[in-house]
């Protein structure tokens, strides 16, 4: 489990995080929402150090992020996987030594144990046999599942994914929500995903936190998000013309 709490962060006078508390548990997607510039990325980067909040604390099982040194954190790091925008593979290499980059990084595993590793997360994605190929030869959609894959290559505990499906069609989304909310499930991960998409929020919305002025506003689950009375969530909620006529028609 990942506890966040009481988090403050402000960029000059700009007061971003204004006391976020939050649980994220194991075997649950976790998804934060909100308007642009609430709030969302600057919590996540929070979460994992790539900002240090000016107070609060994020506890990893525990074990309390936020007042570790760089050592200790790289060993909280290794159990950490992201999926940053874009995929963010490495372009001069293959899909296999993609993958294999944070077991060479941090592992002492041998070539053969590593090769068995990244065949069996590559089958996981179900792009088994695509070892050879370069980035340039994926589409888009495959390319996450590449992330996705290098990704959970280390058997993270924890999972940050920024914005998973942005710049793919409904139905690739759909396919990467589904894989990241079995992944997380079958593994028992703590998954948190920073998304826009209100696809996501009613396919994969176990826990949703709604970020408003830096404020955690609203949390609950998909199955609550339709019938709340709070203004701002229906406004984020309902501001897409295909939520507007399914509802017409409820
Ligand atoms: N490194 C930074 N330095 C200064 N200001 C920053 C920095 N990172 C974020 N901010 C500010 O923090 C606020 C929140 O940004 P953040 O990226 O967390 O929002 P967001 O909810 O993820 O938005 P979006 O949906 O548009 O990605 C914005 O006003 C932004 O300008």
């Amino acid at each position: 489990m990942i506890e966040v709490k009481d988090i403050y962060k402000s960029f000059g006078d700009n007061e971003v995080l204004k006391g976020i508390t939050a649980d994220f548990k194991p075997g649950v997607t976790s998804l934060i929402i909100g308007g642009s510039g609430s709030g969302k990325t600057t919590l996540m980067k929070n979460m994992v150090g790539l900002h240090e909040p000016n107070s609060g604390k994020v506890l990893y099982d525990g074990r309390d992020f936020t007042s570790m040194d760089m050592q200790e954190r790289i060993e909280i790091r290794k159990e950490i996987g992201m999926l940053f925008q874009g995929s963010a593979l490495f372009d001069s290499m293959t899909v296999e030594r993609n993958i294999r980059f944070p077991l060479d990084m941090f592992t002492n595993q041998s070539k053969a144990e590593k090769l068995e590793r990244v065949n069996f997360v590559l089958e996981r994605v179900n792009l088994a046999g695509k070892n050879d190929l370069y980035p340039s030869e994926l589409s888009g959609g495959m390319m996450k599942r590449v992330g996705i894959a290098r990704a959970i290559a280390m058997r993270p505990k924890y999972l940050f994914c920024d914005e998973p499906n942005s710049g793919l069609d409904p139905k690739s989304s759909i396919m990467i929500d589904e894989l990241l909310q079995e992944i997380t499930q079958e593994y028992d991960i703590t998954t948190v995903i920073v998304t826009h998409d209100m696809n996501s929020v009613m396919g994969i919305g176990e826990h949703i936190l709604f970020l408003h002025q830096g404020q955690k506003w609203w949390e609950g689950s998909k199955d609550e998000i339709t019938s709340t009375d709070n203004k701002e969530l229906n406004e984020f909620v309902f501001a897409t013309k295909l939520m507007e006529t399914l509802l017409k028609k409820k």
